[in-house]
Parts: C-alpha cells; structure tokens; sequence
C-alpha cells in the first residue's frame, strides 16, 4: 500500500549560472485527472494528448481501469480510453489507492459513489489526513451512503451509490474546484438538474470538458464574485480527443526560478493561461517581474502562451483573499518569491492552504525560518519581509511532508541563496512534475540527488 512511503530522499540545490534556455513543462494536472475521467464516463474512444504521466494521475487511470475502461498507453503522452458511459461502471475488486491525490480522490467519490457499486478509497500518509467530509456531505444529500469512514471523515472509506442520484442546489463550503467537480460529476447519474453555487469561481475545467464531451452546462453569476453551475443528468458523454496544455502550477517552478537568479533569460512554451489559473502571473507582473506572454493560442479550448521571463527585481505586494482560487497552489513558490523581493509581501486568507498535501502555511513557514527569511502568520494571511536579493539559505533540511510543492518550491530557493538548501525528500515531485529535475538541470540548475 502507497501509505508505507520508502526511505526518504534528500535533495540539494545551489547558487551557480544564470539560467537560460526554452522548456515545456508537462501536461497539466487538473485536465489530466478529468481526461482520465470524463474517458470513463463516456460511450466511445477518448484520445489524450499530452497526458501528465505523475503518479497522482496514474492512480487515476488505475481506478478508471478497475472501474471498467480500457486504457492503453501508445506512447509518451498519448493514451487511450475505451469508456463504459454513465451507469455502466463495474465494482473494483479491490481498494482504489489513490496515493497522494486529492483531486483524484475527491472527484471519483463524486463518480463511483454516484453509482450503485461499494467502493473503497484510500491513499497515503499525507490523503490520510486529508479533509473528505466537505465531499461526503453533498454526496450524502444526493443519496450516497457512506458505509465507512476513518475518524473525521477520512480515508480509508466506503461508499455505496444509488441506483441514480438525487438533483441538488448545494452551495460549497469552501472555494474548491474539487468540492464542485465531485457535485458536477455525482449529478451525471441523475435524472435531473444539478446545480453548484460557489461564491468565488474556482478553476473550471470540469465546466468545460463536460461541455466538451457533450453535456449541457450553464454557468450564471452568483453574487459578487461567483458562479451558479447548473447540470442536465443523464447526459450522453461521447469519448472525444483531449490537448492538455502545459500546467501553469508546474512552470510556475522555473518560472520563478528565472526571476529570481541572476541573469537569467528563459521561455516556458505553451503554458495554460485560463484566467481562473493566473493569479501568480497578475502577482508577479505586479511585483515587477518581466514575463513576456507570447504568441497566445488557443490550444485544445485553452488559451496558451509562451512565457519569456527574465531575472528581475521584484518588490512586495499585497495578494488580495480574492485572488487565492487562482493560485491556490502556487503560494509556496510565491512565498520564495517574496523571500528576494525588496520590501513585504502580504497574502491574505490562506486558511485553504492548511488542508492540502501538507499544511502549507505551516510548512512554508518552517522552510523560510531554516533559510533565514523574516515572516509571520498572522491569522490567515502570511507575511515575508524580502530581503532585496540576499538570501541566506543554508539551515536544516527543509521538512517536505510529502508535499510535491514544498519540495519544489526550496529547492528553487537554493539556485539563488547564499548557502545551499536541502529538502529532506524529494520522491512526492513525481506526482506532479516528474521531470522537475532534469528540466530545470537542462536551463543550467545545480540541483543534486
Ligand atoms: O480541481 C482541481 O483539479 C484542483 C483543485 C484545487 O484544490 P481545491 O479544490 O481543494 O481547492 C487544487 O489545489 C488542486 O491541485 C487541483
Ligand atoms: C493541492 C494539490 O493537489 P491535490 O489536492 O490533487 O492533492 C496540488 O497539486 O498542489
């Protein structure tokens, strides 16, 4: 089982050459899990290009496989998928182990509870801990029993579906893309109309593959900032070819590593630019940083752009609560950022960030106290105090939690401070960005195994 994790391995970056070079970044994540997904569900062959080959998506092809499809694999990037159609799942014969997966997890509580199989989900240490009952709730009002839980509405846990689920109104507790796709998906199954309010729009690529694979969708204003999503059930989703542009959460990583080691001259090609996705850019183009977008495209029903960004000086700015949908993940690599940056950088409601693969605000936290940068928490809002450039680094190793982001984010730390810095293991980078290293060793990073 994936929650017996192996002897930890330590990394090591430091400063050396400036970085230059073009890269691309593999296939983002959130699009991958659903191709994966909306695959299964749907009558017919789906095509993937561009695929995120990471663990937490493997995990998902694996419980679509064991939940009926046919998958295959044709070359790097390029898969297959023979759907069963919504109400044609078969009951695994085992436990769907999600590893380290939120996204994957939560969304397939949304599509195997929905249907009248038992299923169990589990995963590593890190999901183990993770919040469930803000997915179990909604399911459980759409007529979804829960026959186990571990304590506090974790995994490992069981559901059993109905044979169609209930239509519900269900506004989300929390600003969550994986709270609403898992409601969105639950509501295939059923003969009626689902609807999802959220008070902040979060990440819509649930939105857009349904309609994509045929289903109807409407999308309305809901109060200041949000959105009201509305589902036909029962909708006949017809296997269709997926492009998954480049995860803008992974070129964040170089990204931010250009801007902040001297000299450095790089372009990210092809990156996602949806706009509930670039939170970290609008900072970053405040904060002074050059980023060129060029030569936008549309790519498989998302705009991209090339990203030319160069070293730069960069100075605080306050992050607006507003803003976090948009760059839910990229704070920790944000928070490097604002370690190099001159002045204080302030980023507000981060409460989100306790409940990912670590606690974030917890963990970054600790990384810039080991690498000497000044910082606070205060409620949710965290504080770094930029020293202009020099950054000591150096300390303990950086403790990772099993946190991909937290890994990656000191490890860019080290190419630009003073001392190197170590994060205490780097295994968790393969759920997200499995050639993190040699991509950034490519652009001249010293970063060591
Ligand atoms: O829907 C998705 O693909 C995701 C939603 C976000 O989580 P929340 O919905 O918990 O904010 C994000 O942190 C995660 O990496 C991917
Ligand atoms: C929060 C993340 O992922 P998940 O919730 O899918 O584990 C992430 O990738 O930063």
């Amino acid at each position: 089982m994936s929650h017996a994790h192996g002897p930890a391995s330590p990394v090591t970056s430091r400063s050396g050459k400036a970085l230059k070079g073009r890269l691309r970044v593999p296939g983002d994540k959130s699009i991958s899990h659903r191709s994966m997904i909306f695959g299964l569900l749907a009558i017919g062959e789906t095509r993937v290009e561009g695929l995120l080959e990471g663990d937490d998506v493997l995990r998902t092809a694996e419980a679509c496989r064991a939940l009926g499809a046919g998958i295959t694999r044709e070359a790097p990037g390029r898969w297959r998928i023979q759907g069963v159609g919504i109400g044609g799942l078969t009951e695994p014969s085992g436990v769907l182990d999600f590893g380290n997966a939120g996204t994957g997890s939560r969304l397939m509580m949304g599509v195997a509870g929905s249907h009248p199989i038992t299923t169990t989900f589990d995963g590593d240490a890190s999901l183990r801990k993770r919040p469930m009952r803000r997915i179990l709730d909604p399911l459980v009002r759409m007529g979804v029993t829960v026959v186990s839980e571990a304590e506090g509405g974790r995994v490992p846990l069981t559901l059993r579906g109905p044979k169609e689920t209930i239509p519900i109104t269900y506004e989300t507790p929390a600003a969550s893309a994986q709270i609403k796709s898992a409601i969105l998906l639950a509501g295939l199954n059923s003969p009626g109309k689902t609807t999802v309010l959220e008070r902040e729009a979060t990440r819509d690529h649930t939105e857009r593959m349904l309609r994509h694979f045929g289903a109807t969708v409407e999308v309305a204003p809901y109060g200041e900032d949000g959105r009201a999503i509305t589902l036909q059930g029962q909708p006949e989703l017809r296997g269709s070819t997926i492009v998954v542009p480049s995860d803008p959460s992974s070129a964040a990583f170089p990204l931010v590593a250009a801007l902040i080691t001297p000299g450095s001259d790089v372009v990210i090609e092809g990156v996602m630019m949806n706009p509930l996705r670039t939170g970290l850019v609008t900072t970053l183009l405040e904060m002074g940083a050059s980023i060129e977008r060029l030569n936008e495209r549309d790519e498989g029903g998302e705009t991209v752009a090339d990203l030319r960004v160069r070293a730069s000086r960069l100075t605080g700015v306050t992050v607006p609560a507003a803003r976090a949908p948009a760059m839910i993940d990229e704070y920790p690599i944000l928070a490097v950022a604002a370690s190099f940056a001159e002045g204080t950088t302030r980023m507000q409601g981060l409460h989100e960030l306790r409940v990912k693969e670590s606690d974030r605000l917890a963990a970054v936290a600790a990384g810039l106290a080991e690498a000497g940068v000044t910082h606070e928490i205060e409620g949710d809002d965290l504080i770094v105090h930029g020293s202009g450039g020099k950054v000591r680094g150096g300390g303990r190793p950086i403790a990772t939690h099993l946190d991909h982001r937290i890994a990656m984010s000191f490890l860019v730390m080290g190419l630009a401070t003073q001392e190197p810095v170590t994060v205490d293991d780097g295994a968790m980078i393969a759920t997200s960005f499995p050639t993190f290293i040699p991509l950034m060793r490519e652009l001249g990073a010293t970063i060591q195994d």
